[in-house]
């Protein structure tokens, strides 16, 4: 299965946040990007709404019900009671669920699988029992035994945090270090049975580096530097970049 492009639209609802103004569209963007050939659409509805608003993901529900019933919706965040009532009422596809601290800039850590194991099961538990696919956060060093706290959750995929990788864009050796360790989790979770997802800080110069130590990842979920490219190439073109880097990917695997 080719690997899928979840469109993240936290900065597209950040712009919008600056002026008391609907525009731009969070689901309008959304629309151009399913339309664009975008496999889903991911938000991250932070506790203070500080880009992604509540109020959003009703919206974004319906465009994908009502228009694009193939396509996929993400929704990530920390499993507080309020974000676990907010997800069962829109009903995402999936859910991934990452550590973060109601304070925190952004996402910038994985899950303590083995010390938060009871917690995360009955999250999972409650997600599954809904229907929903669950996936965990996941730091890039998780390794095997990270690999195995996280499978006792019952979970269905891991997101490979791709923070550290993604902030390597000026040294090779730095990269092709991150990009092993990012390799080894995602064999433990191969080798365990889960799907294994992936983003933060993913662009088209550094997705050929990660696609091709995890060939098979399911999906990538990216937001802020498919919007910057938005910015240049309008969000069809920035969508479609990103999409031909996973073409081109996928040959170079199959022609491996
Ligand atoms: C979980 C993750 O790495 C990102 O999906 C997250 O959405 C980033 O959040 P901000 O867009 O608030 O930085
Ligand atoms: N899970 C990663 C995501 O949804 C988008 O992250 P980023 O591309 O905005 O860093």
């Amino acid at each position: 299965m080719p690997t899928h492009l979840s469109v993240n639209l936290n900065a597209v609802a950040l712009l919008r946040n600056r002026r008391d103004l609907p525009w731009p569209s969070v689901t309008h963007l959304g629309r151009i990007a399913l339309q664009a050939g975008a496999h889903g659409l991911t938000v991250h509805p932070r506790p203070d709404e500080r880009h992604v608003r509540f109020s959003d993901l009703p919206q974004i529900r319906a465009l994908i019900d009502d228009w694009f019933p193939d396509a996929e919706f993400n929704i990530e965040g920390y499993p507080s009671e309020a974000f676990l009532d907010l997800v069962e009422a829109n009903a995402p596809e999936q859910v991934t669920l990452v550590p973060d601290d109601p304070n925190q800039a952004t996402s910038d850590h994985g899950w303590d699988f083995a010390g938060q194991g009871n917690f995360l099961r009955d999250c999972v538990q409650r997600l599954k029992g809904r229907g929903m696919r669950v996936s965990l956060f996941c730091d890039p060093d998780a390794g095997e035994e990270g690999i195995a706290a996280a499978l006792a959750t019952g979970t269905d995929r891991v997101e490979l945090y791709t923070g550290p990788y993604g902030a390597c864009h000026d040294s090779a050796a730095e990269a092709a270090a991150q990009v092993d360790l990012l390799r080894r989790t995602a064999d433990a979770a191969r080798a365990a049975g889960l799907g294994v997802n992936a983003g933060h800080d993913l662009t088209v110069a550094n997705l050929p580096g990660l696609v091709a130590a995890v060939p098979d990842l399911a999906e990538v979920s990216i937001g802020h530097g498919l919007t910057a490219d938005a910015l240049e190439f309008g969000m069809e073109g920035a969508v479609k970049r990103f999409l031909l880097a996973l073409d081109r990917c996928q040959v170079a695997a199959d022609s491996a």
